[in-house]
């Protein structure tokens, strides 16, 4: 079969991350979570974590569920790249994404988070797309809800469709035909470290010559921005009047009245373009704007985040989704 479901950005003017509703359980307790093709894990706020450390989630009881049963001496613990993180049990449960079920999924029950998620009322959790090699459970690593469902699939894969501030899609086992016009451009994926990796064929800054290189980079729902290595990011901010690297922040900024040039991308031999627009993330104060690209520098491989990801703009003026696929269908 084939499910869809929606991807809602939060906070609605910064599109920071999306939450899509989840059904975990018998009767079905339906959580808002983080779909993240940069990670693995499925874990969710839970009944067994502190008072102190929720913030007004929706927290899953697996005791109030017929179909949960625990995993017995498993654990799980994760970091991740903005120093957040997790850890807690495991229980084995039906879970539930745009009709399409698993019914033994492993589902991680938190019984720690750390500050930021306690802060962020909007996620009840996280959901892992990347490869099984790199779940965190212990001593026996767990395969992802989209491995578990594949076989029920009509074809193995899903694609992404995040949107400026409007709510977009996931769709699981088919390609949307609405969602995009023209052919597909592929890319060969790399998953020896777990996620989502290919290699971009270049850059270009506004109007100016497109710069052939080979850039690796990983496909990540679930970090905000657009991290390259730091050549392409100065490329980028030679073109914005007043754009500097602000070391308390540790970030390039720049002046919020300044005109931002469309970032174009290759991939194979298709150029997209994230819209200028887009690159100017949110102000730091009155007149300072954060730039939403951003050095990979010290990172094995660019981030291609939300910021890119939701970029609807093709540079020829045709509308094109992000399609992340298990090989060619
Ligand atoms: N940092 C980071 C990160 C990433 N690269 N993918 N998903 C991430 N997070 C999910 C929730 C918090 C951070």
């Amino acid at each position: 079969g084939t499910g869809t479901v929606t991807a809602s950005p939060y906070p609605a003017e910064y599109d920071r991350e999306y939450l899509s509703p989840v059904s975990l359980g018998t009767p079905a307790q339906i959580l808002d979570l983080d779909f993240d093709t940069g990670s693995s894990d499925l874990w969710v706020f839970s009944s067994a974590l502190p008072k102190s450390q929720t913030g007004g989630q929706t927290l899953y009881s697996p005791g109030n569920s017929s179909t949960s049963s625990v995993l017995e001496n498993h654990t799980w613990s994760i970091r991740y790249g903005d120093g957040s993180g997790s850890s807690g049990t495991v229980v084995n449960e039906l879970v539930t994404i745009g009709g399409i079920s698993a019914r033994r999924q492993a589902l991680e029950i938190a019984t720690q988070v750390s500050g930021s998620f306690t802060q962020d009322a909007a996620s009840d959790g996280l959901l892992g797309l990347a490869f099984n090699s790199i779940n965190t459970v212990r001593p026996t690593p767990q395969k992802t809800w989209f491995d578990n469902v594949q076989s029920s699939l009509a074809a193995p894969l899903f694609t992404v469709n995040l949107k400026k501030a409007a709510v977009g899609l996931y769709t699981f086992g088919a390609i949307d035909s609405k969602a995009h016009t023209g052919s597909i451009a592929y890319a060969p994926v790399n998953t020896k470290n777990g996620f989502w990796q290919f290699p971009l064929t270049g850059y270009a800054v506004g109007t100016g010559k497109f710069s052939n290189s080979s850039i690796d980079v990983i496909a990540d729902t679930g970090t905000t921005l657009l991290m390259l290595p730091t050549n392409v990011v100065d490329a980028y901010y030679k073109g914005v009047k007043g754009a500097y690297y602000d070391t308390e922040y540790g970030a390039m900024v720049f002046p919020c009245t300044a005109k931002m040039p469309d970032f174009i991308f290759g991939l194979g031999s298709y150029r997209g373009s994230v819209p200028g627009s887009f690159i100017s993330y949110g102000q730091i104060n009155t007149s300072t704007c954060y730039g939403g690209l951003q050095s990979s520098e010290g990172l094995p491989f660019g981030i291609l985040g939300d910021i890119l990801l939701k970029a609807q703009e093709g540079n020829d003026g045709t509308w094109s989704t992000f399609e992340i696929g298990l090989g060619k269908p």
